[in-house]
């Protein structure tokens, strides 16, 4: 694709129970991306293993191993930058939720360990902790690609709008969160942060969850999707195994940046907290 644009492609995996299948099913996938143009190519959160705590022990490994190695094969055979979704990663006698990212000749150039982690209660509905099994990371993560640099989340990364903030100063034009939202706040939450982090930061912001499995414990919401830096959605896939398509526009993120100015315009001067009263 010729300027300042390029193709990204995200794979709703279909992840079950087996570890090997997980990762051929993702490997012949970033092979039809590839061939189909994307230039980068990105995988699930938790794409090597259902999401849950009782499977994090049991299908954790250390980086490099068995499933890095597989993702950095396939981006040098596939000559993509490739962001491999997230792994339980076993390091330090922790388990830590993991995202690699491969470069075109099979390096890997970033490791982010998910931040925030996905401890929640909403009576009735749903409850997760993650923290009974996992760590959490602590730094952020970006990676420079041709053409344009790109920050890293997990998930629940997406609630938290300074990370995305901070990306965005530190001159990201696309922002990718491989995540799994669920049945509860899939519905509402997950569409609405990705357009709030893109617009209010004005960059492309994508999003690569496991396709919906209705037998797991976990049952994903599905709907990866790419936003433009307008705050439009771009592409969008619905809940089964499929890949998704965006360009990524350099030329037109600076025409909306130009159009509404805000990052100019902010009143940094004015956002800081010295003394507030309620009286
Ligand atoms: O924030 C949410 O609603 C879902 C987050 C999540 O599933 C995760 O972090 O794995």
């Amino acid at each position: 694709m010729a300027g300042r644009k390029f193709r990204l492609a995200l794979i709703q995996l279909a992840v079950g129970a087996s570890k090997t299948e997980n990762l051929q099913r993702a490997a012949t996938y970033i092979t039809q991306a590839a061939k189909n143009g994307a230039k980068i190519v990105a995988l699930p959160e938790c794409c090597n293993s259902p999401y849950g705590n009782k499977f994090f022990p049991e299908f954790a490994e250390s980086i490099p191993g068995e499933s890095t190695d597989l993702f950095a094969r396939s981006a040098k055979e596939n000559k993509v930058y490739l962001i491999a979704g997230s792994i339980p990663e076993r390091a330090d006698e922790k388990i830590y939720n993991t995202c690699t990212v491969f470069d075109p000749n099979g390096v890997m150039v970033a490791k982010h360990r998910k931040l925030h982690l996905f401890d929640i209660n909403i009576p009735g509905q749903i409850t997760f902790e993650e923290s009974k099994t996992l760590s959490s990371g602590n730094s952020l993560t970006v990676f420079d690609m041709e053409l344009c640099k790109v920050g890293l989340g997990i998930c629940y990364d997406l609630r938290f709008p300074e990370l995305a903030q901070i990306y965005a100063k530190e001159g990201c034009r696309l922002i990718v969160y491989p995540g799994a939202f669920n049945m509860t706040t899939g519905p509402l939450h997950w569409e609405l942060l990705q357009r709030a982090r893109a617009l209010d930061n004005q960059v492309y912001v994508a999003t690569v969850s496991p396709a919906r499995d209705e037998t797991a414990s976990y049952i994903a919401w599905g709907h990866s999707m790419v936003v433009d830096p307008w705050g439009k959605v771009i592409s969008e896939c619905d809940h089964k195994e499929d890949i998704l398509y965006a360009d990524v526009d350099l030329d037109y993120l600076e025409s909306v940046r130009e159009q509404i100015p805000v990052s100019k315009q902010k009143r940094s001067d004015l956002y800081k907290v010295v003394n507030c009263s309620d009286q």
